[in-house]
């Protein structure tokens, strides 16, 4: 059986470890880390996602403001908040949530950030500092993934990583940090055109599911004794499912992370790790 890569209690450490972090800042700067997070319209796995931020900002100590808009809000009124957000020095994080209605030009939004404020690292600014290997900011969900695999002691240098799905948010930033120092892996990047996708995925020493389709990834996919980390929230009747059919993968895998309990938790802490960076650069 392989060893469960559980994300919920590495989130758990690292957000111990954060907290002292908070503390410090606390007291050598008259502030206190603030994230605001912005929701326009309803979207019920969104709702999770903000709950567990919130939960997570009071555990380490920082502050959080939800800013929910109806659905109907106009790509103005949100530039117009986006704004106020920029200029406001008691904030020093800026989350967008994703995705936004189809009225609204994600990308424009997403530029309107000020970079210094961009805890999920998705300004063009942050991306490319990221590509050239100078991050700002580490997008949450990858740098989650990369925490997980190095807390649990697989090793990535040199060996082939193989990211499932090209998604600006996950599976694209991810391959190239995977690439980068300290990781040093081999990566390929697969997606729904790749040819023979069981052929390259059994190659994978390490196994990174990212493409949203639940149960996607079956045993005979993965080579014996692989890591295989699932960053897949599908809601399905059958409740929150991941992209690998954890029941039988996990009796070929070598390690592997559950769904709930694995990258969602890890994601979240990560963010508020970038938000204590953002006060740090913001502050001093
Ligand atoms: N700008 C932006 N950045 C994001 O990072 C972003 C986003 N928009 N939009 C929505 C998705 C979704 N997402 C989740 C994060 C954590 C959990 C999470 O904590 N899940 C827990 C609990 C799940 C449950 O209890 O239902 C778990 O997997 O154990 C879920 C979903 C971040 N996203």
């Amino acid at each position: 059986m392989a060893q469960v890569i559980s994300g919920k209690e590495i989130a758990k450490q690292l957000k111990s470890e954060l907290a002292e972090q908070v503390a410090v800042f606390i007291q050598n700067n008259a502030s206190v880390p603030r994230l605001a997070a912005v929701l326009v319209g309803e979207d019920p796995a969104s709702d999770v996602y903000v709950r567990n931020k919130r939960k997570a900002c009071e555990a380490v100590g920082m502050e959080s403001d939800l800013h929910r808009l109806p659905a109907e809000t106009t790509q103005d009124e949100l530039l117009t908040l986006v704004a106020k957000l920029n200029k406001d020095d008691a904030v020093h994080g800026i989350l967008i949530q994703l995705p936004l209605p189809p009225q609204i030009d994600s990308d424009r939004v997403l530029r309107a950030v000020n970079p210094a404020k961009d805890v999920d690292a998705f300004h063009p600014e942050n991306v490319g500092l990221l590509v050239q290997g100078q991050p700002r900011f580490l997008p949450c969900t990858p740098h989650g993934v990369l925490q997980m695999l190095k807390r649990s002691g697989i090793e990535t240098e040199g060996q082939h990583a193989v990211v499932l799905g090209r998604s600006h948010i996950v599976g694209r930033p991810l391959s190239i940090m995977l690439s980068q120092p300290p990781y040093n892996a081999t990566v390929t990047l697969c997606h729904s055109r790749t040819k023979d996708l069981a052929e390259v995925t059994k190659q994978a020493d390490i196994l990174i599911a990212a493409i949203g389709k639940p149960k996607f990834v079956t045993a005979d996919m993965v080579k014996p004794g692989a890591a295989v980390i699932d960053v897949g929230t599908n809601r399905t009747d059958e409740g929150l499912v991941g992209d690998a059919d954890y029941a039988a993968v996990s009796e070929v895998a070598g390690a592997i992370s559950p769904v709930p309990g694995g990258v969602g938790p890890m994601t979240i802490t990560m963010l508020l790790f970038n938000t204590l960076e953002a006060a740090r650069g913001l502050e001093t």
